[in-house]
């Protein structure tokens, strides 16, 4: 049998969405009359993303719990409830054979719900501290494909497997591109292109340094491809005015966008630092710090370690960022260090590990 059912689970953010698209390519792949349902929240951007991938998508009236007490947090409860009335709907129509969960609060009514009926499950985290969603359900769940070593602190020791975070397809294939993906920008060639990343959402504090810093980038020969985030592109587009600046909200091909640099920055959420392991470019980490435990500072430490990146606190971005900037922009033997180095960690078989326990479980059911 291979018209097997099979439902995705995360969201609220690029982190979770990604490796749930990855997961489901892989398992399409392998078969494909499987039917596919990915369930997420309501207004977030798997709503947008997921059909862009082919794939049907449920949203569920949910949002992730405020630390402090806001209106939005007296509705949790309500939302709750109905979100775990309308999992138990969608599993008892659509019968899934396996369910799969990213993370993002969006997963948590889905694989509970999905659990307490016994149906196999498998849930995915991508970072080296775990979200709230991924600890309350790693009871629950069969499997927990992981990323990074020591997660035994959160989760049962048994049901762990160390996989590392699924890459999108077209990620793994850039090498030999750079010419293309330069003419797909309209970008220069023989010039420095600078890749500039917020995350899926993009980044305040990253935005802010590189409008205080674009005309000092530029004394340095380069052009800046710059991902400030849907949010923040009404203040920022009117740098596409600017020679040899690009201004995006959201980039959708990624592969040519790594592809077309040759220098990147970018946030350390834990599908970045990942394919920027597979990508093997220069990179100069400016990990979020209001994230839960400081994980971002961590996923970007377990690579500079290494002597694989650079990382910049933000708390010393005005002081360090010109210096260390353009020390690595002015050196060709420092980024091909560096770009050598982070090749070195890419874990690229994580998708289809996690497909074969996907598999397993549908063999054992
Ligand atoms: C602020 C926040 O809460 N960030 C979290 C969020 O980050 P975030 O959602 O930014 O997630 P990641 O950095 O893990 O992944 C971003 C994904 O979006 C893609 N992308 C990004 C920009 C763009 O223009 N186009 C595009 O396709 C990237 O290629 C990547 O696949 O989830 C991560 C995974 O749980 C966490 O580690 C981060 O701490």
């Amino acid at each position: 049998m291979s018209n097997y059912k099979i439902i995705l689970s995360g969201g609220g953010t690029g982190g979770h969405i990604y490796p749930a698209i990855a997961i489901a390519n892989e398992l399409k792949s392998r078969f494909p009359d499987a039917e596919f349902l990915f369930v997420g929240a309501m207004d977030r951007m798997e709503m947008e993303k997921v059909p862009q991938a082919g794939y049907e998508i449920e949203g569920l009236w949910i949002s992730g719990i405020q630390r402090k007490l806001t209106l939005k947090n007296l509705t949790f409860p309500f939302k709750l409830i109905t979100s775990l009335l309308r999992s138990r709907k969608i599993v008892k129509t659509f019968k899934p054979d396996v369910v799969i969960g990213t993370g993002g609060f969006a997963s948590g009514p889905l694989l509970k719900v999905a659990t307490l009926k016994r149906i196999p499950s498998l849930i995915q985290e991508q970072n080296s501290y775990p979200g709230i969603t991924n600890k309350l359900l790693a009871k629950s769940v069969d499997k927990i494909c992981v990323a990074y070593d020591g997660l035994e602190r959160f989760f049962p020791k048994s049901k762990l497997i160390k996989t590392g975070n699924p890459i999108r397809q077209d990620l793994l294939s850039i090498d030999g591109k750079a010419i293309e993906a330069k003419d797909t920008f309209k970008l220069r060639h023989g010039k420095h292109t600078l890749l500039v990343l917020g995350g899926s959402l993009g980044s305040k504090r990253i935005n802010e340094l590189i409008e205080k810093e674009l005309e000092f980038i530029q004394t340095q020969n380069v052009q800046v491809i710059w991902q400030c985030g849907k949010l923040y592109y009404d203040a920022y587009k009117r740098y596409n005015n600017m020679e040899d600046v690009q201004v995006y909200p959201f980039l959708n091909n990624m592969d040519m966008a790594y592809a077309a640099s040759d220098v990147i920055i970018s946030r350390a959420g834990a599908s970045s630092v990942s394919e920027l392991c597979v990508v093997g470019k220069p990179v100069i980490f400016i990990p979020s710090p209001n994230v839960a435990e400081d994980h971002q500072t961590k996923n970007a430490m377990a690579v500079v370690e290494k002597d694989a990146a650079i990382l910049i606190k933000e708390s010393d971005l005005d002081v360090d960022f010109e210096n260390r900037f353009s020390q690595l922009v002015n050196s060709v033997e420092r980024q091909n260090e560096l770009g050598t180095n982070i090749k070195k960690l890419a874990l690229v078989n994580a998708t289809k590990d996690i497909a074969n326990e996907v598999e397993k479980l549908l063999n054992y059911k």
